[in-house]
This record gives structure tokens, C-alpha cells and sequence, in this order.
């Protein structure tokens, strides 16, 4: 080969070599083909979960490996509905409606017949074909265990033993006409005791009715029952918790409240001074203009001083407003005589105004109506026949009488 075929033939070599190498190059520069359409929403990018993060990947928030994977089929997701956006609501308890107190003693007077075996037990006596002195006997024996006291019973006996003996009564129903007549002139002697409750407005400011009684009787519980009878009547009052002595007496009072939306006033705290919070119970009745105020007291009967203190600063306090228009003693028909020794207590020192005697429908001892009105000179102005709201009535003589001839 000469000169010119050697040129030639590397002149060949050289130029494939540099095709090459550009051709390479080219290669390395490429684009990937174009995602199909709809592709990349499909695609999640999954963690892969490791032996030692598992449970605190999200809370590290640290990502290892993230890699596409094929796309999958997922549910749709279900549509999260917007929370509505309500107004709060204001939860108003249901007051309760009270029965009127007219016609309760008639409702409950069955409650009564039951309990007072007294009527019934005169009647047989008095239905015995001989009546000697012995059946005479019984019958004042039945009156005293009635707790009519000595006086009443021996006034009975004698009027009754002389209109019988007169007029040679013995049909039953005659017989028991003259009982009837007996016992109404003494459980309602006509002295013109006033049995209506002084709960009527006056210029300015409420009635202000105070409670008392030992504990026990059933004094927080009239209260409550008593508020029934006035919202029934359509009167707007305010209670006064002034029985701070015992912690839970101010909560069964709201309580009683509550129930006909009557607001209580009442100390925050224990112990507090009852004459403050009687004070505070009649402001609150003057600037709301209610009709009544009621307020319970603590009737501790440790001894009459501190009683007489007690009830005497209430009333004191209270006075600083205006008079007191009503102060009713709670009596429990249960405690017999006991009960007349307590009330003589309350009496000489606060001026009862009326008597309020509670659990007559759990004790034969309906004389005891006769008794304290009696020894007091007050009139029995409400009567406790059972623990329901509304089983407290307005006394009512006549109807008395009759239930316990029932
Ligand atoms: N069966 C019957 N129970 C009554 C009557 N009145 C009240 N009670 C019950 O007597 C109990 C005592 O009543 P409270 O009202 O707590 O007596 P309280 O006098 O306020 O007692 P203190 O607050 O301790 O002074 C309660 O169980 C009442 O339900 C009634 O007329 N009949």
C-alpha cells in the first residue's frame, strides 16, 4: 500500500471512532415517555414500614423510603359532612304545676279517715245497747288516747252523756249526728280564729311568713309544700334558707323550689348567720316585687335562751324591712303531748300566728287539733297529710270532723 492508501484508511478509523462517541453522549440525555392522563392522581407514595419506627411514624413525621407503586383501587371516600352549626341549647327545667289547694283536704280525706280510728271507735261505743258508766268510760279512755286533751275530753263526755241520755238517742245515725256536733264545737270553736294565711301583698313590699319548729317536724318540708299552694295561687315567692344549721336543709329547700321556679336565698356557707340570710330573703322578695317571702328556720331546742336568741334576732332583723305577718309553728301530730310542751316553747318566744300540723295521716291522734289550739289560743291553719308534693291542705273543721267519723 502507498502513502495516499494509508491517509485514506486512517483518515476511516478515525471518523467511525468519533461517531461513536457522539452517539453515546446523545443516549444519555433522553426523556421518560409521558405519564398516561389520570395516571399521577393514582399513584400514592407509599412509607415503607420498618421493624423499629412502626407506631411512631406519626409523630417523627421521618419519611424512609418513599417509592411509587402501581396505582390501586380505593373506595371513595365517604363525604365528611360539615358539622351543622346549632345554636346551644338552654335547658329549662319543666316547672311542675301544683294541684290548687281547694278541695285537697277532700281528696286526702281518706288518708285521714284511715289513719284516725277515733270516730269509729266513739261510734261502736256509742252503738252499745247499754251505755253504763263503764262504756262512758271507754269512751273518754278513747278521747285522751286520742290526745283531745283533759279539759276537751271531759267537756265531750259530759255534753254528749247528757244530750243522749235526754233524748233517749239510739239510732246510730242519731248518734252520730250529736258526735258531730260535739266535736266540730270543739275543734272549731267559733272564737273567731281566722284561718286564712296573711300572704297578701302589702304597699311596698311582700308578705313575710316565718317557719318554725323543732327539728324534724317538718318544717323544711312545709315550706316546700306551702310555696305550692301560693304559686298555685298565682303568687310569685321567694324562699329564705335561715335553717343554716343543718347543711343540707338550704338544698331540699332550692330543691322544692326548683320544682315550681321559685328562687331560693340562701348562704354559701355553713353555719352562716340565719338572721343575715332572712335579711337577704326579704330585700331579695322587696326587689322583685314578689308577693311572699317564705323562710325556714333552725328550731333547735337545746334550751329556751338560745331559742329565744335565735328566733328572736331572725325576727328582729327581718322587722328592719317590716313586720313579720305570719309566724307558723310546725307541729308533728305524732309526738303527742310532747308536741304541746314544744309548742308552749315556741310560744312564749316567738307570738305564734298559726299552726301547721304535719303527719296526720300516720297517727290516731287527730285530737291533738282540739289541744293546741286550746293551750295556744291559735288556729290550726294548714294540716300534713302524707309526704307528696301537694299533701299539704288548708284546715278546713267540717271536713275534718267528717273524716274522722268516716
Ligand atoms: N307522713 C308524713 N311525713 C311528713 C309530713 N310532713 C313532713 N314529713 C316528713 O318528715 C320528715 C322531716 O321533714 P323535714 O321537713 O326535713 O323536717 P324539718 O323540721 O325541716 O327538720 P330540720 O331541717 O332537721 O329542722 C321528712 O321525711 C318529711 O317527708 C306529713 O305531713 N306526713
Amino acid at each position: 500500500m502507498d502513502t495516499v492508501q494509508w491517509i485514506i484508511l486512517i483518515a476511516i478509523v478515525a471518523l467511525a471512532a468519533l461517531g461513536s462517541t457522539v452517539g453515546l453522549l446523545a443516549g444519555r440525555g433522553r426523556k421518560q415517555p409521558p405519564l398516561p392522563p389520570g395516571a399521577a392522581d393514582t399513584t400514592t407514595l407509599e412509607r415503607r414500614p420498618s421493624a423499629t419506627d412502626e407506631g411512631d411514624a406519626e409523630t417523627s413525621g421521618a419519611v424512609d423510603v418513599l417509592e411509587p407503586t402501581a396505582p390501586v383501587e380505593t373506595t371513595p371516600a365517604t363525604p365528611v359532612a360539615e358539622p351543622e352549626v346549632t345554636e346551644p341549647e338552654i335547658l329549662v327545667p319543666d316547672l311542675e304545676r301544683p294541684e290548687a289547694p281547694r278541695g285537697r283536704l277532700v281528696r286526702l280525706r281518706a288518708r285521714l279517715a284511715r289513719s284516725n280510728a277515733l270516730g269509729r271507735g266513739l261510734l261502736e261505743l256509742l252503738s252499745r245497747d247499754k251505755l253504763d258508766a263503764d262504756t262512758w268510760d271507754e269512751i273518754e279512755e278513747t278521747l285522751l288516747m286520742a290526745d283531745l286533751g283533759v279539759d276537751p275530753t271531759t267537756e265531750l263526755v259530759d255534753r254528749l252523756r247528757e244530750r243522749v241520755t235526754v233524748l233517749g238517742v239510739r239510732d246510730v245515725d242519731q248518734v252520730r249526728g250529736l258526735l258531730r256536733e260535739e266535736l266540730k264545737a270543739l275543734v272549731d270553736p267559733g272564737e273567731g280564729l281566722d284561718r286564712s294565711l296573711a300572704v297578701d301583698h302589702a304597699p311596698g313590699r311582700p308578705a313575710v311568713v316565718m317557719v318554725v319548729g323543732v327539728n324534724g317536724t317538718g318544717k323544711t318540708t312545709t315550706v316546700g309544700k306551702l310555696a305550692r299552694v301560693l304559686v298555685a295561687e298565682d303568687k310569685d315567692v321567694v324562699l329564705g334558707a335561715a335553717d343554716t344549721f343543718r347543711a343540707a336543709a338550704a338544698d331540699q329547700l332550692a330543691t322544692w323550689g326548683d320544682r315550681v321556679g321559685v328562687p331560693t336565698i340562701r348562704s354559701d356557707r355553713d353555719g352562716a348567720d340565719p338572721a343575715s340570710v332572712a335579711f337577704d330573703a326579704v330585700k331579695a322578695g322587696i326587689e322583685t316585687e314578689a308577693d311572699v317571702v317564705l323562710i325556714d328556720t333552725a328550731g333547735r331546742l337545746q334550751n329556751k335562751v338560745g331559742l329565744m336568741d335565735e328566733l328572736g334576732k331572725v325576727k328582729r332583723v327581718v322587722e328592719k324591712h317590716g313586720p313579720v305577718d305570719e309566724v307558723l309553728l310546725v307541729l308533728d301530730a305524732t309526738t303527742g303531748q310532747n308536741g304541746m310542751q314544744q309548742a308552749k316553747v315556741f310560744s312564749e318566744v316567738v307570738n305564734i300566728t298559726g299552726i301547721v300540723l304535719t303527719k296526720l295521716d300516720g297517727t290516731a291522734k287527730g285530737g291533738i287539733v282540739v289541744a293546741v289550739q286550746r293551750t295556744l289560743g291559735v288556729p290550726v291553719k294548714l294540716i300534713g297529710l302524707g309526704e307528696g308534693p301537694d299533701d299539704l291542705a288548708p284546715f278546713d273543721p267540717d271536713a275534718f270532723v267528717d273524716a274522722l267519723l268516716a
